[in-house]
Order: C-alpha cells, then sequence, then structure tokens
C-alpha cells in the first residue's frame, strides 16, 4: 500500500482491525477498531507518529516499503496497541530515535524492552524542527496513563492525540464521514478508557483550547475534519452535569428481581424519568459503560446468591466503581430468599463515588402490595431528586 495522504508530506501508514471483537480483553467492538500511525515527511527530517498494534505490523511496513530513512518515532503512549512496532521499525531504521517524555521511556523501557540509547526525551511545550515542518509537543498526563502526551504540528495545525479522542472504528475513510455512527464509537472508546480520568481530562482540554487545529489525528478510529464536534462531545461527556437518566443494570435467576424491575422503569417512565436497562445475562458492558457517562442514578438490581449479591451484578457495581461516572444516586432492588449481605457488600464496592444511596427495596420472595408500595415510593424518590438538580420537570 501506498501511504494515504493527508496534506502534504502527511501520511496515514495505519491499520483498521475490522475483526477485533474484544479489547482490553473486556470491552465488546461492535465496529472494530484501528491503530492509527502517520509519518511526516519534513524538508530535513522524517518523523513516524506512533506505530500499530504488533498484530498489524505488516500492513506499517508495507507502507514504509519505500521509505528508505526515518529520524524519529514520536511515541504519544506506551501501550502495545500504539508502541508495540516500536522495535520492529528501529530494527528496519537503525539510526531512528524515540521521541517521547521521561515517564514514556521508562514505561517503553519496561513493556518493549527499548535500550536506552535509542532514545530522546522531550519536555512539555518543547519544539523538534523536521525543517520545513515542527513539531510542538504537549504533555497530556493521565489521559489515560501517565505518560500520555499530544503533538501539535505547527504549520499544518494538526493535533496528534493518540488516544484522546480515540473511537473504536474501523473504517477505511481517512476522516469522519457519518457523525452520528463516531459519536458512538468515540464514546464508547470514552465510557471505558477515558471516563474514570474525568476531572484530568478537564484540565487538559484547557492546555489545547487555544491552539488553532484544522485536523484532529488521533490514533483510534477516523480523523476528525471538523475538530469541534469531538471536542464538544467530549466537554460534554466530562462535564459535571449529569442527565435525567437512570441506568439499571440487573440480573435475575427466577424472575422475582425482574418483576421488580420491569415494575420500577414502567414507574419511572410515567414520571418522565429515562431509564437505560441491561440484563447482565447478556449486556454488552460498553453499552452499560456508555450509559453511565451521562446518568444521574444508577439502580442495581439483584438477587441474593451464597450470601451476598449475583456476581454479575458484583462486577457491575466493581465497574461503575472504577470508571467514576458522575452519577449522584444509587439504589439496589432485588429478591432474597432468607437472608445474606448483599447491601453491605454492594455499599463497599462503591466507596469511589460521592453518591447518596437512596432507600433500597429487597424483598423476600416474589414481590407482593407492600414491595410495589416501596418501589413506588423510590421511583417518586430518584424523580423528585433529578427535579431538584433541574433535569426533569
Ligand atoms: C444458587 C442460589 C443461591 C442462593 N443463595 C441465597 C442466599 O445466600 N441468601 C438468600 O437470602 N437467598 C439465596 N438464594 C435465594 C434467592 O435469593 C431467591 O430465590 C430470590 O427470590 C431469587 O431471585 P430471582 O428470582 O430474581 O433470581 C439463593 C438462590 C440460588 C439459586
Amino acid at each position: 500500500m501506498k501511504p494515504r495522504k493527508i496534506k502534504e508530506k502527511i501520511y496515514y501508514v495505519g491499520a483498521p482491525d475490522w475483526n477485533r471483537t474484544l479489547f482490553d480483553a473486556l470491552i465488546p467492538l461492535p465496529d472494530g477498531t484501528s491503530y492509527n500511525a502517520y509519518l511526516i515527511l519534513g524538508s530535513e527530517k522524517t518523523a513516524l507518529i506512533d506505530t500499530v498494534d504488533p498484530s498489524k505490523k505488516d500492513v506499517l511496513f508495507s507502507y514504509l516499503a519505500d521509505i528508505v530513512h526515518i529520524d524519529y518515532v514520536i511515541s504519544h503512549h506506551a501501550e502495545q496497541d500504539h508502541s508495540g512496532s516500536i522495535p520492529y521499525v528501529l530494527e528496519k531504521y537503525p539510526s531512528a530515535k524515540v521521541v517521547t517524555n521521561p515517564k514514556g521511556k521508562e514505561l517503553l523501557k519496561s513493556h518493549l524492552h527499548i535500550p536506552d540509547e535509542r532514545f530522546i526525551t522531550v519536555n512539555d511545550g518543547e519544539e523538534l524542527s523536521l525543517g520545513d515542518k515542527t513539531l510542538k509537543f504537549i504533555y497530556t498526563p493521565w489521559v489515560h496513563w501517565p505518560e500520555t502526551m499530544v503533538t501539535y504540528l505547527v504549520e499544518d495545525k494538526i493535533l496528534f492525540t493518540c488516544d484522546l479522542f480515540g473511537s473504536h472504528y474501523a473504517t477505511s475513510s481517512l476522516y469522519v464521514e457519518d457523525e452520528k455512527i463516531v459519536y458512538e464509537a468515540a464514546k464508547r472508546y470514552y465510557a471505558e478508557i477515558m471516563m474514570p480520568f474525568r476531572s484530568i481530562i478537564q484540565k487538559n482540554l484547557e492546555k489545547i483550547k487555544d491552539l488553532d487545529i484544522e485536523l484532529i489525528a488521533p490514533s483510534h478510529g477516523p480523523i476528525y475534519n471538523n475538530p469541534n464536534f469531538i471536542i464538544n462531545a467530549y466537554k460534554d461527556w466530562i462535564s459535571d452535569e449529569p442527565k435525567n437518566i437512570v441506568v439499571l443494570p440487573y440480573i435475575s435467576m427466577h424472575d422475582s428481581t425482574k418483576i421488580m424491575v420491569d415494575y420500577l422503569v414502567d414507574r419511572l417512565i410515567e414520571k418522565g424519568v429515562n431509564v437505560e436497562v441491561f440484563d447482565l445475562a447478556v449486556a454488552d458492558i460498553g453499552k452499560i459503560a456508555m450509559a453511565l457517562v451521562d446518568a444521574a442514578t444508577i439502580v442495581i438490581g439483584t438477587p441474593t446468591v451464597l450470601a451476598g449479591p449475583h456476581p454479575k451484578a458484583l462486577y457491575v457495581t466493581y465497574l461503575a466503581n472504577v470508571l467514576k461516572p458522575k452519577a449522584r444516586f444509587v439504589s439496589v432492588i432485588g429478591s432474597y430468599g432468607w437472608g445474606g449481605r448483599t447491601l453491605e457488600i454492594l455499599k463497599s464496592n462503591l466507596t469511589n463515588l460521592s453518591v447518596e444511596i437512596i432507600n433500597p427495596v429487597l424483598v423476600k420472595g416474589l414481590p407482593e402490595k407492600e414491595d410495589f408500595r416501596l418501589l413506588d415510593e423510590l421511583a417518586e424518590s430518584v424523580y423528585s431528586k433529578h427535579k431538584d438538580l433541574g433535569i426533569v420537570s
């Protein structure tokens, strides 16, 4: 393949991964993903911006077939889906240096065993001249590892952002063609990878807000030729204001909990509260994470199993806790047979969230009249809390 031209002397040399179905051995990928690398041919120096997952290194090298010399490999992030092919690039280009920050160097050394002498480290704000093109490095730590940084190509107004603004979307298009599709793919990416670092991203967006950006070139998914589309989506996702949504992941073995879930969902809808319901036996964890991006309230539905919550309910609670969504309220509903520590265990797994717990509704066996009344009360509490936030009328 010939490198794909983006602008004069700037090329795409990355790889779509059409058939990848799982990321981080965790999040389903309905639309695959891509590992983007970019080649910049300056008048004096040549730079490769990141590489690709090692499983796709042949694609990268087919793009580089006619490139006889590379001076710099810019490494924004030491994770192997971007850095994993760096050792092969260094082998093919013996005088190439890896350009990264000191933390990146440390992580690349430990993860890929790249020798000390192959590195050049750069400071926050430092520039590197390629002759007629200038790379400016901007540290953006903790989006989502400690070493993450972005690069601004000054003359061409391109911001290379690596994982920041990325989307899980394999496409043959260089640029975003359908913003609705990419919005979903970028939100899936944000929900799993970026959401835990919401407040840090707020600070990092401040750092890049004065740059004159024509293109945002991430390391996953298509290039944004309308940068405001993804910047505005991020501003919404990282904001502290939740939306009028209850996320309700549940599991039920013999339907008692499910009857409660169905009843509560109907009552919430009647009150104008939006609900996103997920049966944990079959749900896409990525979709749950996406729903958590905006939700004001989380309600976990679980029976008591072996003296605690069903393991799948515990798993989703743990996940919500580490993803640190902006939710303000949590409750639990479910059925038990004789007793256990369901509530206690769930609460002890929510310590990262500063949420108010709304009275849980745990019922013995099949729910009856009084239990439905308690569910009415729960729906009313959720509604009035959302009303106090001004997110439902
Ligand atoms: C494998 C298994 C383990 C259970 N362990 C407990 C338990 O430790 N404490 C308890 O109160 N009920 C226990 N139960 C009973 C269920 O919590 C009870 O039947 C409940 O109504 C099931 O809700 P569901 O219909 O939503 O699945 C257990 C049930 C099963 C199938």
